[in-house]
């Protein structure tokens, strides 16, 4: 017995290193992995304790530690999706060629064909009921025409809304396969006896899915509980069959688009969607994702990832950490666990966003079953199989889209469009701006909260459908992640928007990101065409962004400051030393009105009111006062109100360190134009001044200035008389 287990791990080592020789040396390039990893290839049973606590893979002797190239931002997986070589192949096997085509025509072709009659007879209400008639086609179909029907569903620049809403309906709930077969595979892979290896904890699988299944078991040596998860038999093969047929019929279904004036070409979407499968069914590619995935965003408080044991992980079989925990849909378990969702959904739609708009590599697929609530409220993520990468242009573009969405600035946001290359540089651009203006909502104006991401694809879907724009696979990503999380999100806490959840953080990069395109955004967004500031923008921005924990006002203040002493900032500066005039001398006369005011007030009432008075006075000027001291003394002016209000945008009331402003005024006094700017505005000031002290002495009627408002002037005088 001893000796036979002594084989089956000697078996097992050669296997494991076997494994380990394809990964580094064979395939390098393929696999997107360095050649730095000449870890010895050791039996995970070796594993020191303190490698598995401290929550990292980093290094350990156990762990082989995939290097990604530099360059590579997704493991690719190590056998590539080439339609060439499956039609070798598949033109040797006629059988299995000419009996699943028939199995997929029908269906598909029927559809076409009622979609197409439709079309004849002009019977254009038949839209959803085609849609149907597709998504139960599909859902018969198996693995890779339910998954292809799944990635159509993020497609709004190919299908109308209808047909996206019956996509995403597409669930692949699929049978579990024989685990007998499972455990052969396991036993093929790794080249070890299965129960040598591991104690299965329950017999039947966990959760069957349409590429592979999953059981909970114990390394028979350390007893620890792993996830075991084990591809279909011939997956790869049903795979390459499906998508060689799908790519045979794709010169068909073009000219059926041709037929409704859509220029598709359906056999590169096929493609796309082939190396996506392809990287899906490589489970060392999963775990390297994984790996990546737990090195960038380990940091994030609460957000983990099981950790993989590459020793006994091949193409086929992939064993990892085995984690307790609950679907976020599960409101009793979470109840249960004592567990507050929003929390749990905030730290959800935070680390996308950091993954999506400051990293870059993020998981495409956050759906319900592939996030684990733990005990402890950590948020585990699994399956990295469909991960995606967009990079710092492409991630800009995004933010920037959402900024021109908000702010309706249809121009800009068609401009991104073509730099991102979603639109031809060529065309009329005058009707997709149009018919974005009347297809958005005015997202400023609305509650924000009102707003949701999915309405807005949608709409902006329509207009994707109808002109020619073509999305490239990072955007399409981001779109399915962002639905699906959204989806997920309202499921956990219906009041969850994750617009609203997003906007701070996008407004938060606006104002303190230096990059020249998020500058150029903010610019957009706070100021009018002709460079003067729109305040009640950038204070909507301020107040967005100071909930967001990376809010920095500082940074915030700094890039304003960097603005105004380029070049083009002179304008800007010319219309604040304007405002700081208007303001200053509003709020000196406003003022001078409100203390009189105040101190009448105070002249009737008794010394207790007094002393409520000056606490409720911070209170007061806020707009938070009690009715009773409402009562008692003067509203603040609109003056002091604005003037409060810009205190409390930049936080000098709060935690904010005021030393930390003092390199940037020096900074900005130390430039000969804002000492110019200075100066200017305290000649003005004193100007003012003076003209209003000696018409008041004189008698005359107050002076009238550029920006007076609310007849400030008015006010002090009429106050000055009473008193
Ligand atoms: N490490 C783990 N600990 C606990 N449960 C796990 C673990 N990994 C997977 N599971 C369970 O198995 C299910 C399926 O896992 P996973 O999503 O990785 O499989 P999949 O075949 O890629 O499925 P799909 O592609 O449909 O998302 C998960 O929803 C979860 O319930």
């Amino acid at each position: 017995m001893m000796e036979e287990t002594e084989m089956s791990e000697s078996k097992r080592l050669t296997k494991a290193r076997e494994i380990l020789r394809q990964v580094t040396e064979e395939a390098p390039e393929q696999m997107g992995l360095g050649s730095g990893v000449p870890l010895p290839f050791f039996n995970a049973t070796e594993v020191p304790e303190n490698v598995w606590s401290n929550g990292l893979l980093d290094g350990s002797d156990a762990i082989v530690r995939y290097k990604f190239r530099k360059g590579v931002k997704v493991a690719e997986p190590l056998v590539k999706y080439s339609p060439e070589k499956a039609e070798k192949a598949l033109l040797n096997q006629p059988n299995r060629w000419i009996v699943r085509n028939i199995q997929i025509a029908f269906p598909i072709g029927f559809w076409a064909f009622s979609v197409v009659s439709d079309f004849i007879l002009g019977k254009t209400d038949r839209r959803r009921e085609r849609a149907q008639q597709l998504q139960r086609a599909i859902s018969e179909l198996g693995p890779a025409l339910i998954k292809a029907g799944q990635a159509l569903a993020s497609r709004p620049d190919l299908l109308p809304k209808e047909y996206l809403e019956e996509m995403q309906l597409l669930q692949d709930k699929v049978p579990p396969f024989d685990s007998a077969l499972a455990f052969q595979c396991v036993e093929e892979e790794l080249g070890v006896k299965f129960l040598d290896v591991f104690e299965l904890v329950s017999e039947e699988p966990v959760a069957a899915a349409s590429i592979g299944q999953v059981y909970k078991a114990k390394l028979r040596t350390t007893g620890q509980e792993v996830a075991l998860k084990i591809q279909r038999p011939n997956c790869e093969d049903i795979i390459a069959l499906d998508l060689y047929i799908l790519r045979w019929w794709s010169g068909i279904y073009t000219n059926i688009f041709k037929v409704f004036k859509r220029e598709i070409d359906v056999q590169s979407i096929i493609d796309d969607f082939g190396e996506l499968i392809y990287r899906e069914i490589d489970y060392i590619a999963e775990a390297a994702n994984a790996q990546r995935f737990n090195e960038l965003y380990a940091s994030i408080p609460d957000v983990f990832v099981p950790k993989v044991y590459s020793d006994l992980t091949t193409r086929k079989v992939l064993v990892m950490e085995w984690v307790d925990g609950v679907r976020l849909t599960d409101s009793a378990s979470l109840a249960r666990y004592g567990l507050e969702t929003s929390k749990l959904v905030d730290t959800l739609v935070q680390c996308s966003l950091q993954q999506i708009l400051e990293n870059g590599f993020f998981h495409a697929d956050p759906h319900a079953g592939n996030l684990l609530a733990c005990a402890d409220g950590r948020l585990c993520y699994l399956d990295f199989g469909m991960m995606s990468y967009a990079d710092r242009r492409q991630r800009n573009g995004f933010l920037l889209a959402v900024v021109h969405i908000v702010n309706r600035d249809w121009s800009a946001l068609v401009n991104v469009y073509q730099k991102l290359g979603f639109i031809p540089e060529d065309i009329d651009v005058k009707p997709i701006e149009f018919a974005l203006d009347k297809a958005l909502p005015d997202v400023l104006n609305s509650e924000i909260s009102e707003v949701n991401f999915k309405n807005i694809v949608n709409k902006l879907g329509d207009i994707m459908y109808k002109f020619p724009f073509c999305l490239p696979p990072f955007y399409i990503a981001i779109i399915r992640c962002l639905g699906v999380l959204e989806g997920l999100a309202i499921q956990v806490d219906p009041t969850s928007r994750i617009i609203s959840e997003a906007y701070p953080y996008v407004a938060s990069r606006v104002l303190t990101d230096p990059q020249d395109d998020l500058q150029e955004a903010l610019r957009r967004l706070a100021l009018t065409p002709d460079g003067k500031i729109r305040w009640n923008r950038l204070e909507g921005l301020f107040q967005e962004a100071r909930g967001t924990p990376r809010f920095d006002v500082v940074m915030s203040f700094d890039v304003l400051t960097d603005y105004i002493l380029s070049d083009d900032g002179d304008i800007l500066l010319e219309d604040l030393s304007e405002q700081i005039v208007i303001a200053v001398d509003s709020l000196g006369v406003e003022g001078v009105s409100y203390l009189l005011k105040f101190t009448r007030a105070l002249r009737i009432s008794d010394e207790v009111a007094a002393i409520r008075a000056s606490r409720s006075l911070r209170l007061l000027l806020d707009g938070n006062v009690q009715d009773d001291a409402k009562k008692l003394f003067p509203e603040p002016t609109p003056a002091m109100q604005r003037f409060n209000r810009l205190l409390n945008l930049l936080d000098l009331s709060g935690d904010t360190d005021t030393a930390k402003f003092i390199p940037i005024f020096r900074k900005l006094a130390q430039e000969p134009k804002v000492q110019r700017a200075a100066g200017e505005v305290v000649a003005k000031l004193g100007e003012r001044a003076l003209s209003r002290s000696l018409r008041f002495v004189f008698g005359l009627p107050p002076p009238k200035f550029d920006g007076d408002c609310n007849a400030a002037s008015t006010v002090f005088e009429e106050s000055m008389v009473r008193y």
